[in-house]
Formats: C-alpha cells, sequence, structure tokens
C-alpha cells in the first residue's frame, strides 16, 4: 500500500498509512489534552478569574427543563448586571462550586454551557445539582476532555472503517491508496444563486462530479460559504442527505442561517452560539418541541418546571429530597419520548449540521449520510475531521490551508504534526486533480488584496468590481480625508 500521497500526481504528501496515521495520533491526543489540564490547574482560582477561566460571585437565578430531562441553570451576577470578561463558550464543559471553595475542591455539579449572555450565563446539567444553589457561586471552565474522548473514539472507529461502514470507500482514498474518482463530463446545474461567479460556478460543478473528495480552496473574502451553500442546495436537490460540519459553533451557525433562507430541510444539532431567529429555529431542540410525538413530554416538562421551582425555594431536606426524587423519575419518561422525536427529526432531514465532535453525537447513530462537508477545513485538526468523515462515503471540504492553521497546546504534539491538517496533505498529495480554488474576492480594496494574492495565490485572485476601488470614505457618514 503507498499511503497518503501515492494515488496522486504530486505525492509530496506525508506518506502515512491509516494504521499509521492511526497509531501515532492516539498518544498526540493524549498529550494535547495534557497540555491543556496543566494550562487550567497550575494557577489560584484568583488567577483563573483573571485569566477567564473562572466567573465567581455568581446567583442562580432560573431554572429550566431542556431537552432530554436535562436541568437549564441560569446564573447571573451577585454584583452589577453584566458578567465579568470571561473567555466561556457555549459548548465549554463547566463545575459549579460554592464561591468559597478552594481550587481542587469537589463540583456540585458538571455542565455545558448552553447560552451565553452580557448578563447572564445558562448551564446544562443531566441532574440538578444537590445542594447550594442558594449561596454565592463561581463556575470554572473545565478542560474538554469529552472532544478528546470523541476525537480517540473516531481513531478506533476509523481503523474499523476500512472494511466496514459507510465511508469504507472514502477511507483508501484520503490514505492515498485508491485514486479519486469524479465523472468525466462536467456537471450542469441550474443555479439557486443567480449572482455567482465563474469561479464559483466552475468549483460548484466539480464538486458535484466528485465521487469521493473535492477540496474547495477559498481565500479570504472569494465567497467560500456561498459556493457551499449552493453545493447543499444542489446536493439535495439531487436526493442526497448531507452532514455539514465545521470545527466552531459559530461557522455551523453562519451556515444554518444563510441556508434557512432556502426552502431546506434542516436541522441544527448542538448548541446554537447565534441566537437569531433562524439559527434557533433550525435547532433540534426547536423542533423537536414542534414535533406531534412530543407533546406529551411537554406535559412532563411542565409539570418539572414547576418542580424546579419549587425545589429552588425549597428549605428543608427531606421535601428536597423528595422533590429530587420525583424530578428524576419524569426525567426519564421524558427522555423516552423525546428520544423517538428526535430521531424522526433527524431522519426527515435533508441537511444535519453541527460541529466536528457533534457529529459523535448518539443521536446520529444508525443515521447515515451521502455527503459530509466540512467548512473551515483548513483550521480543523485531521482527527476531529474523522468524526464527521466516519459518516458518510463522499466529502467536500472547505478552506484555505494558505491561512493560520489551527492552534495546538502541546508543543511536542505539534512538533510530530498534530496541526497537520487534512486539506493540507490532500492538497499536497492531488493537488488541481481535486482541488477548484475561487479566485473573485468580494471584501477588499485591490491595493489591500494585491500583496496577498502575488505572495500567497500565484496573483490569481481578482477584486470584484464592487470592491476593487472601494474607500473608506465611501461609507456613509464617513467624511473624506487623507486616512479615510
Ligand atoms: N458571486 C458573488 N457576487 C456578489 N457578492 C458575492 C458573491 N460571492 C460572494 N459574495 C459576497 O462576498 C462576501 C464574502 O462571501 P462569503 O461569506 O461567502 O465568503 P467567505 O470566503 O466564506 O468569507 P471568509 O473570508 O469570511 O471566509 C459576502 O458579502 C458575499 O455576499
Amino acid at each position: 500500500m503507498a499511503g497518503r500521497g501515492g494515488g496522486g500526481k504530486g505525492a509530496a504528501g506525508r506518506m502515512m498509512s491509516l494504521q499509521e496515521f492511526v497509531s501515532s495520533m492516539a498518544p498526540l491526543i493524549d498529550l494535547e489534552k495534557a497540555a491543556e489540564i496543566s494550562a487550567e490547574s497550575e494557577t489560584s482560582a484568583k488567577s483563573l478569574e483573571r485569566r477567564g477561566s473562572v466567573i465567581a460571585n455568581l446567583k442562580c437565578t432560573d431554572a429550566q427543563t431542556g431537552l432530554m430531562g436535562k436541568t437549564l441553570l441560569e446564573f447571573q451576577p451577585n454584583k452589577g448586571d453584566v458578567l465579568p470578561s470571561h473567555k466561556f463558550g457555549t459548548h465549554d464543559v463547566v463545575a459549579l462550586k460554592p464561591n468559597k471553595a478552594d481550587a481542587g475542591s469537589a463540583s456540585l455539579g458538571q455542565g455545558v454551557v448552553y447560552r451565553l449572555k452580557d448578563s447572564s450565563i445558562t448551564v446544562a446539567f443531566d441532574d440538578i445539582p444537590e445542594n447550594g444553589l442558594n449561596s454565592p457561586l463561581r463556575l470554572e471552565k473545565l478542560a474538554n476532555e469529552v472532544t478528546y474522548r470523541r476525537m480517540k473514539d473516531a481513531l478506533i472507529q476509523l481503523s474499523k472503517a476500512v472494511q466496514t461502514g459507510p465511508c469504507a470507500n472514502l477511507v483508501p482514498v484520503l490514505f492515498g491508496e485508491k485514486a479519486p474518482m469524479r465523472s468525466k463530463d462536467a456537471m450542469k446545474f441550474s443555479p439557486f444563486n443567480k449572482n455567482l461567479d465563474d469561479s464559483q460556478k466552475d468549483a460548484i460543478s466539480k464538486a458535484l462530479g466528485s465521487r469521493d473528495v473535492f477540496l474547495l480552496h477559498g481565500p479570504p473574502g472569494t465567497g467560500k460559504t456561498t459556493t457551499i451553500i449552493e453545493i447543499i442546495l444542489q446536493e439535495v436537490k439531487r436526493g442526497s442527505k448531507i452532514l455539514a460540519c465545521a470545527a466552531s459553533n459559530i461557522t455551523v451557525d453562519n451556515i444554518v442561517e444563510r441556508l434557512a433562507r432556502y426552502r431546506t430541510k434542516l436541522v441544527r444539532l448542538g448548541h446554537p452560539a447565534r441566537l437569531v431567529p433562524q439559527v434557533l429555529d433550525s435547532a433540534l431542540d426547536a423542533q423537536v418541541l414542534r414535533a406531534g410525538n412530543s407533546s406529551l413530554a411537554g406535559d412532563i416538562r411542565k409539570e418539572m418546571k414547576v418542580l424546579n421551582s419549587k425545589l429552588l425555594k425549597a428549605k428543608d431536606r427531606n421535601t428536597k429530597r423528595d422533590i429530587r426524587k420525583e424530578l428524576k423519575t419524569l426525567a426519564k419518561e421524558e427522555r423516552k419520548r423525546q428520544q423517538l422525536a428526535v430521531t424522526d427529526v433527524l431522519k426527515n432531514a435533508d441537511v444535519v449540521l453541527t460541529t466536528l465532535t457533534g457529529a459523535s453525537s448518539k443521536k446520529l447513530n444508525g443515521i447515515t449520510f451521502d455527503l459530509v462537508v466540512i467548512d473551515e477545513a483548513a483550521q480543523a485538526l485531521e482527527v476531529a475531521c474523522w468524526i464527521a468523515l466516519l459518516k458518510g462515503p463522499r466529502c467536500i471540504l472547505a478552506g484555505d490551508h494558505l491561512q493560520l492553521p489551527p492552534t495546538i497546546q502541546s508543543v511536542e504534539a505539534e512538533k510530530k504534526g498534530m496541526g497537520k491538517t487534512l486539506f493540507e496533505q490532500l492538497t499536497e498529495a492531488y493537488g488541481e486533480e481535486i482541488t477548484s480554488m475561487l479566485t473573485v474576492q468580494y471584501r477588499m480594496h485591490e491595493h489591500i488584496m494585491n500583496w496577498s494574492s502575488k505572495e500567497l495565490y500565484n496573483s490569481k485572485i481578482k477584486a470584484h468590481c464592487s470592491v476593487a476601488g472601494h474607500m473608506l470614505y465611501d461609507l456613509e457618514e464617513v467624511t473624506r480625508s487623507s486616512s479615510t
């Protein structure tokens, strides 16, 4: 077997077989996890607070029931209206502790950040924490062990997927053991977006004609997302079921928001970071709540809401214990009802959108896709990409390997190649055979663009006439001066 790079013309890629990749990556994941944990644990609670990894002096202001029997607790600052500056993001795993507890002390509970506003943070817990919610509290950001576990699981599954699983034919192509295939004729399509430029149309045609892998190379402002949206719409029209992912929640939401303008059956899996209606309406939670078979679950949730607020007010130990017991039984029943509703919604969707780590959700077990699309693939770890790639026989990766690669905290893991992205390696291995570069940019004056176009993109990028000469003073209410 040739290893990655062997099937392509360029063959300059790292010569690594699937088994070499799996065995070299597993220890690097451990190194990276250790680096993240040590960065978080070496300092006191006060200095973690200064670094934004702890939000101190909070009060619990609301308890609601979320999907799957989770309890959503909302916290607000005890003093003032706005949370102090912090580095928390949706999806982060956090520990809830009494405000005065020592740094290494046990937590009241662990949860996942569900929603963030300037004035409040909402955390989803599996169970409502037993005690202490009436006293001042703090939240500590934890190293996201779940992410590392999911990446390791993906490696195990990957080594099995060679013979079985939806990606069985894709794996040898991505490891350079089999040449990529594409249809011989240019794929004709009638665009949903009438403004596409020629480089975008050409890329879409090639993407539609790819049988296993296609790379969309999108330098800044060249309409990479615009092109991805059109590819997804065309694929849906052909009857494909698509899994669309990116490393960050914000990038996933961006696609959801832009795709939601078309009549596509889409579901956003996971916690959206954007609170705009298009994204929230597409969220799995919202769709499950609308689904007919979850109305009974809705009744149960109402009952739980009443009990949760009783629990927050209860002082007596026995009363609290009884309420908690009742809540547990109701949560179990609600989970069962909702699981059925969740499966229905996901099976009926044409496009499921989630982060790369979110793609390992149990909710997707047994659901396969015709196409996996990964945006910002040149900023994503290869192991993380595999979590999604395991789900389908074809993939389209979009990104720009000439911009910054993903951040690796462990110097050793970085040195040993953890940060080298799949996008970059496939570019080196197969080059133009599987790639299209977008060449018209819609963001910058051509003088700003010229340097990067010449230094990075072989002078292939052109500024669209709408921006080629635009100046700051062209904006309304900006006066003309030497600096504008
Ligand atoms: N064919 C087009 N005609 C007119 N405007 C376009 C076209 N393609 C993209 N744009 C505009 O260019 C801007 C950038 O597009 P888009 O967000 O799709 O690009 P991107 O490459 O994903 O951006 P980024 O540099 O943030 O990655 C947007 O304002 C978009 O509306």
